[in-house]
């Protein structure tokens, strides 16, 4: 532990932790850090197979955006869009996000992060059913297991029970079905296609026991991150859609971990083939280099919108000039280099074989899966019965620790494990975090069978 160390827990509270344990234990204090690499105090050189918190698209040390926010900071560091007014970099950035947003998609609303995304999508969905004339139409329905932020509405739309338990969550008018789980929810015999039409349904259901006139939206990310990347069959998100066309339901595809590249398209949407009506965005937008998220807002709704007079809502550091700034020259490096073409042509495939091969060798590694550069599996005690291993998140939360360890970064949902590195991520990088993955799944199956006397 290093001085620095000792100092880092004295006065500030981590999120998502034990703040008791980390003041007993201390944490490793990240210095600086260059493409896939972060460097500790220590000088360890450490692989970041999560781009932080599966946000920094681009990679580390580009200084063309310490550049552009330094430039942006002389030119005007700070101003609102509040009341009637606007600056060049908002501007400049949302003409930018209408080019490369699929069709239907020319109006972005900002917020600082993706919580306050999603909580600005709650408010819209509410806000352009009162403009048409359905008030009645305020239920929105997200799935267990997903994650939608840590605001009061973020925490509510998601469906993370332990989060719910601490503050008691939901807040009303937000419901939840089961999550399109095939590996743990399918039936004996069902195919993963079958298996994605029987949990699309499950939205149909939920609608019929609300009532269609009582529900505004139905709100999904294209593949659940923070709940261990579960990917849902090719079947899921057509019905999906069909239904909420059916009982005139907005559809909401949360973007922020798929959105900017991730799945090798543009947005996660697009590669599972289907149409939102609104999309909420951050971390890739500005590949983690400032704070700022996005809300995709679909023609329909803006034009329902349109006629509610004034919205009330808003942040101050709403589409703040410096990420406005930085967002703009993160999205066109991705754009004009070519980065998210390489992940659907070359990285992302490669990396996907790679990761099935390597993995395919352990006996408590199952459900390998992935797509693009976000990929997972589940460690199982049993890959014949499927059977989990006892309090989900202790064996996790060991191979993660593992992997730190050896200076590898991957992170453990429960008892999924999963990676999600810079889409600039080179086929020897691939090679070279799969190999010390390799070498940490080895010490862990050796520490697991002595553990269970194999
Ligand atoms: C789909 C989705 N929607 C909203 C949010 C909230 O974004 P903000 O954090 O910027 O408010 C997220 C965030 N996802 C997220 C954030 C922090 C940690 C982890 C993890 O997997 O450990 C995941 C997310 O993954």
């Amino acid at each position: 532990m290093t001085n620095t160390t000792l100092n880092a827990t004295a006065n500030h509270l981590h999120p998502f932790s034990d703040n008791q344990q980390l003041k007993e234990k201390g944490v490793r204090v990240i210095t600086k850090a260059d493409g896939i690499y972060i460097y500790d105090d220590a000088g360890n050189k450490i692989i970041d197979g999560m781009a932080g918190l599966w946000c920094v698209n681009i990679g580390y040390g580009r200084k063309e955006l310490a550049d552009i926010a330094r430039d942006q900071m002389n030119e005007l560091a700070y101003y609102n869009t509040f009341f009637k007014t606007s600056h060049p970099a908002v501007i400049n950035l949302s003409a930018k996000l209408a080019s490369i947003a699929p069709a239907g998609f020319n109006h972005v609303f900002y917020t600082g992060s993706g919580s306050e995304s999603v909580d600005s999508m709650i408010r819209m969905v509410r806000h352009y059913w009162d403009s048409v004339g359905k008030p009645s139409k305020k239920t929105l329905i997200g799935r267990w297991n997903g994650y939608h932020g840590s605001t009061i509405g973020g925490v509510s739309m998601g469906g993370m029970k332990g989060m719910h338990k601490q503050g008691g969550f939901p807040i009303e008018g937000i419901v939840h079905i089961e999550q399109p789980w095939f590996y743990g929810l399918h039936e004996e015999g069902e195919t993963a296609e079958q298996f994605g039409i029987r949990a699309a349904n499950w939205l149909e259901e939920k609608i019929l026991e609300i009532g269609a006139d009582n529900v505004a939206a139905f709100v999904g990310e294209p593949i659940q991150g923070a709940g261990g990347v579960i990917i849902p069959p090719s079947t899921y998100w057509p019905r999906i859609q069909e239904i909420c066309q059916k009982y005139d339901i907005l559809l909401v595809a949360d973007e922020v971990i798929c959105g900017f590249g991730r799945t090798g398209e543009w947005f996660g949407h697009e590669t599972f083939g289907f149409q939102p009506d609104i999309f909420t965005t951050a971390k890739g937008l500005s590949s983690g280099y400032l704070p700022i998220g996005a809300v995709f807002v679909g023609d329909k709704v803006v034009e329902g919108i349109l006629k509610g007079g004034d919205f009330n809502h808003g942040f101050t550091y709403a589409g703040h000039p410096v990420a406005a700034a930085v967002a703009l020259k993160n999205v066109e490096i991705l754009d004009d280099e070519g980065i998210i073409k390489n992940v659907h042509d070359k990285t992302g495939p490669y990396m996907q074989a790679k990761w099935r091969e390597m993995l395919s060798q352990f006996k408590y590694v199952d459900d390998v899966r992935g797509v693009g550069l976000i990929q997972g599996f589940t460690l199982v005690k049993n890959k014949a019965t499927r059977e989990m291993f006892p309090n989900e998140g202790e064996t996790g939360t060991m191979l993660r620790d593992i992997f730190f360890s050896n200076n590898l970064i991957m992170r453990a949902c429960g008892d999924h494990i999963v990676a999600s590195p810079p889409l600039t991520i080179t086929k020897e990088e691939i090679d070279l975090m799969l190999a010390t993955a390799e070498k940490c799944l080895q010490e862990f199956e050796t520490a697991m069978d002595s553990k269970l006397g194999a």
